[in-house]
């Protein structure tokens, strides 16, 4: 298909017309890190130190008509029936009720561990010190913070940016409460994606700590396996993340295009290691991501994959310090606990999207990082199979195999398959997939212990990078306007009129897109979410979204004459 961008650009919506627009708040301070955290995190390079996402910005007022209740109906399961199912709340992502011991323990950890407020005279003076070498010392508020090196890859600045300063070529994708458009930026007619999400709509559906937590993720992590975030900003109905913009789509879309839709054992392997190096991050951060899937991997153009959608990953505060372990083989050094950084957070949402959902997650009995190493296991066989291992004709079924079975292995290659998968391939699939999260591959030491696995035998991790993905994009045309392996959007749908079509599902053919839209019931953030509505219904808590920052970033190897210094 030829595109031409002139015929089909619009401007961006006249309500939202430009940087004096938009709802400004400061950047965000940098939280402490252990001297052992930041010399872990620059090991990962290239990083950052955590910014706390801290602003104040000017109040505005809420739409009126804003509705505290979700819409849609949740239709439990005849055998199947836990607590936090039976609420009527949505399919896609089903809120659970809010669970006061809960709220108290939490509201007792933000005490015992308050997040530094930010002032104007922090993030000048952040501003000032944004050019000041490696190790010297900045003073937020009250509290010191040693800049590593690390956090010199990233620089917060002011929001440079508004909508007006792109011009929408197309749309990407559709979620839940938002649109991604392919944008271009008029003064260097570079390429982004852009996700707005409606205001209106997170309210109602109570997902305003999901866009802040998502902001906090992509404005903190520097990775080369994650999406990367460039400017986010809000005006009165929407909030906005431009992103890099992934030209090779969804990782989805190209595993469907190929024969049997599944990739070799090698294939599989790669796109294993580099899910895990991401995963391996987050966690080293302090986050849980808990949606993996295919959808949610984008590829970039030169095939590396790059995770995108943190909206339903739960961050940890603070981040535990990472450890080192023995290795299990006398012949490997130690490696890296990351399992600890994240060893404090176990949440009880019912989040995670339903082929790919854990046991426990089920169970309702509260949930851990481990949640992503199963995931990985579904992933895995995914690749290989072309299907997911406990895949019912419904969601009662899927929920029971994934409780009761285990993953099957055919003695015939699978079609399209030369051969079945190996037996390091398979006992890596079974130890991800074990029900009990405590004997999981992963429980111990996190990354590590999976990367020890001989399944990853052959793999060099630090070198991912300069590997050849399996898979590499075609893109048709030189600028990547008419890429593949996105979700064909209707032409009515390219309007930047929010309300009007978000929440239709997904166009997801090949699955039916209850079983591959995520779950939720996320009693976690929709507790305080729930909280701070009501206060914003009641007029106590004037602003939602008070916390999310308008921003600029720039990253290492961006053309910013700052990073030209170093
Ligand atoms: N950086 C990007 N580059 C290219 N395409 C993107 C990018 N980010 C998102 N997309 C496209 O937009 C789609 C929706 O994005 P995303 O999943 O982040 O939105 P969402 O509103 O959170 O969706 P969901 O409700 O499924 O969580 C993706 O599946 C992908 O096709």
């Amino acid at each position: 298909m030829t595109f031409s961008p002139t015929s089909m650009s619009s401007s961006l919506s006249s309500s939202d017309t430009d940087v004096a627009s938009v709802i400004t708040a400061p950047p965000p301070s940098y939280s402490a890190a252990t001297q052992l955290q930041s010399r872990l995190k620059s090991f990962f390079s290239p990083t950052t130190t955590t910014p706390h996402l801290m602003g104040e910005v000017p109040s505005f007022t809420l739409p009126d008509d804003f509705d505290l209740t979700n819409q849609k109906g949740f239709k439990s399961n005849s055998w199947f029936t836990p607590a936090h199912m039976n609420s009527q709340k949505g399919i896609r992502r089903v809120s659970s009720a809010p669970n006061a011991n809960k709220l108290l323990v939490k509201q007792q950890q933000q005490q015992q561990y308050p997040r530094p407020p930010l002032t104007p005279s922090t993030h000048s003076l952040y501003h000032q010190s944004s050019k000041e070498d490696v190790g010297s010392m900045l003073t937020f508020g009250r509290r010191t913070f040693r800049r590593t090196y690390s956090s010199a890859s990233i620089k917060v600045k002011q929001l440079q940016v508004g909508p007006s300063s792109f011009v929408k070529i197309r749309m990407l994708g559709k979620g839940d409460v938002g649109k991604v458009y392919m944008v271009k930026q008029k003064n260097t007619d570079k390429l982004f994606a852009m996700k707005v999400l409606s205001k209106r709509v997170m309210l109602k559906r109570n997902k305003v700590k999901r866009a802040l937590a998502e902001q906090e993720i992509l404005a903190t992590s520097n990775h080369p396996f994650i999406v990367t975030l460039y400017h986010s900003f809000q005006s009165q109905d929407y909030l906005y993340f431009v992103m890099e913009y992934c030209m090779g789509g969804e990782f989805f879309r190209a595993l469907q295009l190929r024969p049997g839709k599944c990739l070799n054992e090698e294939g599989a392997q790669f796109y294993a290691a580099e899910v895990i190096a991401a995963l391996e991050y987050l966690h080293l951060h302090g986050f849980i991501y808990r949606d993996l899937k295919p959808e949610n991997i984008l590829l970039h153009q030169s095939g590396h994959i790059m995770l995108s959608d943190f909206d339903l990953s739960k961050g940890s505060s603070p981040p535990g310090n990472p450890g080192v372990v023995k290795s299990t083989s006398p012949n490997l050094p130690p490696s890296i606990d990351t399992k600890c950084c994240v060893n404090n957070l176990r949440t009880n949402s019912f989040v995670g999207t339903e082929e790919y959902i854990a046991p426990e997650v089920i169970k309702g009995c509260g949930h851990t990082s481990s949640v992503d190493w199963w995931t990985l296991g579904i992933l895995i066989y995914e690749m290989l199979y072309g299907t997911t291992p406990f895949k019912g004709s419904n969601r009662s079924e899927t929920f029971g195999r994934v409780l009761h079975c285990d993953p099957k292995f055919s003695h015939q290659p699978a079609p399209y398959q030369q051969h079945t998968p190996s037996s390091p391939c398979k006992g890596l699939i079974r130890r991800l997939l074990h029900k009990d999260e405590g004997r999981r591959l992963g429980s111990r030491a996190g990354a590590s212990d999976i990367k020890a696995h001989p399944f990853f035998k052959s793999v060099n991790f630090a070198l991912l990078r300069h590997e050849s993905p399996p898979i590499v994009p075609l893109v048709q045309l030189p600028n990547g306007i008419d890429a593949l392996n996105f979700r064909k959007m209707p032409p009515e749908s390219c309007s930047l009129d929010l309300e009007a079509d978000i929440n239709v599902s997904s166009p997801r053919s090949i699955y039916p897109s209850s079983a591959r839209a995520n779950t939720s019931h996320d009693d976690d953030n929709n507790n305080s979410n729930n909280d701070s509505t009501v206060k914003d219904v009641s007029g106590v808590n004037d602003n939602p979204f008070e916390k999310f920052n308008s921003m600029t970033l720039y990253h290492e190897g961006d053309s910013d004459p700052e990073f030209d210094h170093y």
